[in-house]
């Protein structure tokens, strides 16, 4: 067997690719920044609306830019029928992540500037994206809930609307807030596994929303996006055995499972935006008066530090947030796709703008060579 000698950098870890002006995600500090501001910062006093154009424009928006976008959104939040027909086409029982794959691949494919990937098409189409994918994820959870479908509604804004999809009446303020907070944190960070994925399609020079197709389905694995759906299942496995979560912790443990939820491959001090997700979960058990919720979340994070000393992610305090709102829990990881459109989309347009073909080496430890 021949084996090259190179020295591999397994998963890329630690590895610097590029650079990047969307975020800057700052393990020393504890510290995330969209475009210089921090997150903290944004989730306090934006809109996700304000802080998407934030991340594609590079800029804060003035009124009349945010009032165009709003109308902009709006307006293209009706799912085409092809989309729809191609939802019912899927079954009830596949995970929601493949409808949001199909319906991506489904909006590209009947875009009128389709193959236009100039930063004009670019910035339509991420736009275009963003205002429909509430709709597809609406759409999956209450057809496989056998509910008939909300239409969206101008009068309210991207997350009041998103809820109102959802659930077919309007959320409280608070709610409105919490779901607000969650999407501008889950929206941009760095080259993570899925915006890579998208970054390495685009520089195919491949059209945005191949890029985007393929982001979903990188984001839709566990040790990624999906872990917030496991988070759920991990909860409700505690709840359903009457264990207490430390016992349930060292016997996962002894077994070598992974924690879904835990651990990061950047941060090894916590994810920066766990406290300001942490808050908006606190904010939603007292409002639905679930402090078993909590105690849960609490009870596991703290065996978790002592068992490993491993601190949660953002994923961890999502999940039992979505959960409290009423989302169903594979709806969970498309309420991730909602958000991360926009930083998935910043990143295409920054790959395109200043594009070489991603194409990393390969160490040969296969057979030696050999003859017929
Ligand atoms: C929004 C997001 O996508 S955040 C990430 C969401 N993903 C998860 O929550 C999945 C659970 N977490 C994990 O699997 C990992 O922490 C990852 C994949 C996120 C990061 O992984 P890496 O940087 O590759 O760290 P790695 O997997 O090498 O872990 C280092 C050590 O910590 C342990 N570890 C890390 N995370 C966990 C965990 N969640 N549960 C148990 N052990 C863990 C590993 O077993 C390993 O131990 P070892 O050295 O004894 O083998
Ligand atoms: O950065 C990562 O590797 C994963 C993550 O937290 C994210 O994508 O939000």
């Amino acid at each position: 067997m021949a084996e090259e000698t190179q020295e591999i950098k397994k998963g890329l870890a630690g590895v610097v690719v590029d650079y990047t002006a969307v975020s800057k995600v700052n393990p020393e500090s504890n510290s995330l920044l969209y475009r210089g501001y921090p997150v903290q910062e944004l989730a306090a006093e934006k809109s996700f609306e304000e802080v998407a154009l934030l991340l594609w424009n590079g800029e804060l928006p003035s009124e009349a830019e945010l009032t165009e976008f709003e109308a902009l959104e709006r307006a293209n939040r009706a799912l085409d029928s092809n989309v729809k027909a191609a939802i019912d086409l899927l079954p009830t029982s596949c995970h929601p992540m493949d409808v949001c794959r199909t319906a991506a691949s489904v909006i590209g494919a009947n875009h009128a500037l389709a193959e236009d990937s100039s930063p004009e098409a670019n910035l339509r189409k991420a736009q275009e994206l963003f205002a429909a994918m509430p709709a597809v994820v609406a759409y999956d959870q209450r057809r496989r809930h056998g509910l008939a479908v909300v239409e969206a509604r101008e009068d309210l804004g991207y997350s009041a609307n998103f809820l109102w999809m959802t659930f077919g009446e309007e959320a409280a303020p608070e709610v409105v807030d919490a779901f607000n907070v969650s999407m501008i944190l889950y929206a941009e960070h760095s080259f993570n596994a899925s915006t890579f994925t998208a970054r390495v399609i685009t520089s195919t020079l491949a059209d945005l929303h191949s890029a985007v197709t393929g982001a979903i389905g990188a984001l839709k694995g566990p040790l990624h996006g999906g872990a917030n759906e496991a988070v759920m299942h991990t909860f409700e496995e505690i709840q359903s055995t009457g264990v207490a979560p430390q016992a349930w912790l060292e016997e996962a443990l002894a077994q070598k499972k992974k924690i879904m939820g835990f651990g990061h491959r950047v941060y090894k001090n916590g994810d920066s935006r766990v406290p300001t997700m942490k808050a908006a979960l606190e904010k939603m058990s007292a409002h639905y008066q679930r402090p078993d919720l909590l105690e849960l979340y609490s009870g596991l994070e703290s065996a978790m530090g002592a068992a490993k000393n491993i601190k949660p992610n953002l994923d961890y305090p999502a999940g039992p947030t979505y959960h409290l709102m009423g989302f169903d829990t594979p709806t969970f990881t498309p309420l991730f796709v909602a958000s991360r459109i926009t930083g998935w989309t910043a990143h295409i347009m920054e790959q395109a703008a200043s594009n070489s073909l991603i194409r990393p080496l390969s160490a040969y430890n296969g057979v030696d060579e050999r003859h017929l």
